[in-house]
This record gives structure tokens, C-alpha cells and sequence, in this order.
């Protein structure tokens, strides 16, 4: 089922720009984007990751010329606060909250069940952390992120298992990571992979008439790249990419502007 490449250096999207227009064939490209990392550079806290005005105009050009959705792992309400580009869809949460881009809930009541578990373990995990200098957490209705980017080392593993006794409370949840986080997240095969053929799916893309590109930066993100492997171009973002079923790479969320932009011309002439 996994399947990761060694890191043996993926192509840079930019340079192989040309190759991957010629992928497409005569088909529709259709872009599913990562937020944090990807189209925003990491910051110390996630208000803080801001997308600059150039980003927001470069999506909604794409909007006009291609399907768009981003898919993040922040909660819905927050990353549509944080673009408010219109004509776009989201998938939050790791896909347990998708709206199309006309704003349709594309995601019914997938994660409903998870709720009560999840309401109960953000107090458990917001009280324990409270005391925690620089430890939050971000309640992502669907998911939870216990952030430790601002926390010193030495309490790195105290929080790390106080999220593993958390989520073996919670049956139904399982942790996961993410860049200097942990998260608690409904235990079921539903992913950023599987949110993005859902999303194809009831979109009316099929793999005939349309590529999907994924841009990712995060081991999230392996998902997504996993799922399109075989029909479109995973694309996985930072200059140390490890090992990732992505086909290609790019440096960083500047060059990932960079290559927004190029797949604007090459689709607006
Ligand atoms: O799927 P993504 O869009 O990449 O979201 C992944 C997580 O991103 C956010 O956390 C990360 O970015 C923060 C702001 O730059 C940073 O402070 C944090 O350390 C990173 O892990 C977001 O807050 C999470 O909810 C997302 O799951």
C-alpha cells in the first residue's frame, strides 16, 4: 500500500516545467494545494502564516482557468478566513470538511461520529497544556494540532505522551504528526488522498479529462501524492524532500508561486 521513493532527488517542477505540461496530454489540469509550508512559509504560530495579497490574486486567476481546491489540515472556517479566495474549494481538517466552490458541503457527516471524543480531549489536552510556556492547542473541530514549536526541548516528551495517553483514552481517535505538532484525528482510512479523489469524484473529474496536480510540503501530504500518483503530478515542497511518492520537487512556497504562476500563462494563452 506505501508507496515511498527513496530520496534519490526528485526533479525540480520548474526546471521540468515543459515535461509536465506535456503529462497532461490533451487533459485539464485540476490543482489541489497544500496550505502551510506550501503556499505559506511555516511560521511561529499558525495566525501568523499569512498569504501575501500576490498569492491570493494568483489563485483566483487560477480559479478562472482551472479547478482549484486547497486541502490543509487546518480546519475549514480557518484556512477559507486566512485566503477568502472565492471560486475555489476547500478541504479542511484532512478532508473531514469539504465545501466545493460554490460552497456545497462535499463531506456530509463523515466525521460526526468523532465528535464527542474529540470535544473531550481538546479540554483534556487544552487544560494539560495551559501551564506549558509557548504549548497550545488549535481546535480544528474535526482534528486537533497540539502545537510545541515555542516549547523548550525538555518538554517535547512530557506533551508527546500526554497526546499518546490521550489518544489511547479515545479508541476512536488516533495521533499523528505533523512540523513541530501533534494530532489527535478521527481513526478511519480518510485522508488528504482519499478527500482529493472524493473531491474529483463529485466534481465530475475523471482521470480521462483531467490531471490533478498536488503540492505538499508535509508527511501529510504523502497521502495526497500517493493518491495521484498514477493519474497526475505530486509535486512535494522544501529544499530536504526525504523520502515521498511525489514526482517532482520544488525549493520552497516562493517557488511554489513561481510555478502558480507559469501554469497560469501556459493556460491563459
Ligand atoms: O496541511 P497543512 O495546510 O500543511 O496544515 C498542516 C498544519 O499547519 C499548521 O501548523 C503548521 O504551520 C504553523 C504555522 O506556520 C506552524 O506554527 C506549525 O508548527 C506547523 O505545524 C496548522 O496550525 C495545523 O493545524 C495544520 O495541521
Amino acid at each position: 500500500m506505501t508507496q515511498t521513493v527513496a530520496p534519490a532527488g526528485q526533479p525540480d517542477a520548474l526546471e521540468h516545467f515543459d515535461d509536465i505540461i506535456s503529462r497532461m496530454a490533451g487533459r485539464r489540469p485540476a490543482l489541489f494545494l497544500d496550505y502551510d509550508g506550501t503556499l505559506v512559509p511555516l511560521a511561529r504560530r499558525p495566525e501568523l502564516a499569512i498569504a501575501p495579497p500576490e498569492l491570493l490574486k494568483a489563485l483566483s486567476r487560477l480559479a478562472d482557468l482551472m479547478p482549484v481546491a486547497v486541502v490543509t489540515g487546518r480546519g475549514r472556517p480557518d484556512v477559507m478566513r486566512m485566503l477568502g479566495v472565492k471560486g475555489i474549494a476547500y478541504a479542511g481538517s484532512h478532508g473531514f470538511d469539504i465545501v466545493d466552490a460554490e460552497g456545497n458541503d462535499l463531506s456530509g457527516d463523515i466525521g460526526d461520529a468523532f465528535l464527542p471524543a474529540l470535544k473531550k480531549a481538546s479540554l483534556a489536552l487544552a487544560a494539560f497544556l495551559d501551564p506549558i510556556d509557548g504549548a497550545f492547542l488549535e481546535d480544528k473541530i474535526y482534528s486537533l494540532a497540539i502545537h510545541y514549536r515555542e516549547v523548550l526541548p525538555e518538554r517535547h516528551g512530557d506533551i508527546a505522551a500526554a497526546v499518546e495517553a490521550e489518544a489511547a483514552r479515545h479508541p476512536t481517535l488516533k495521533k499523528a504528526g505533523g512540523k513541530m505538532i501533534h494530532e489527535l484525528r478521527p481513526d478511519m482510512e480518510w485522508n488528504k488522498g482519499t478527500a482529493i479523489l472524493h473531491v474529483m469524484e463529485a466534481m465530475g473529474l475523471t482521470q480521462d479529462t483531467c490531471m490533478p496536480f498536488y503540492i505538499g510540503d508535509d508527511e501529510t501530504d504523502e497521502d495526497g501524492f500517493r493518491a495521484i500518483r498514477d493519474i497526475g503530478v505530486g509535486i512535494k515542497v522544501g529544499a530536504d524532500t526525504g523520502a515521498t511518492a511525489a514526482r517532482f520537487t520544488l525549493q520552497s512556497p516562493e517557488a511554489v508561486g513561481v510555478f502558480l504562476r507559469q501554469l497560469t500563462d501556459s493556460h491563459s494563452q
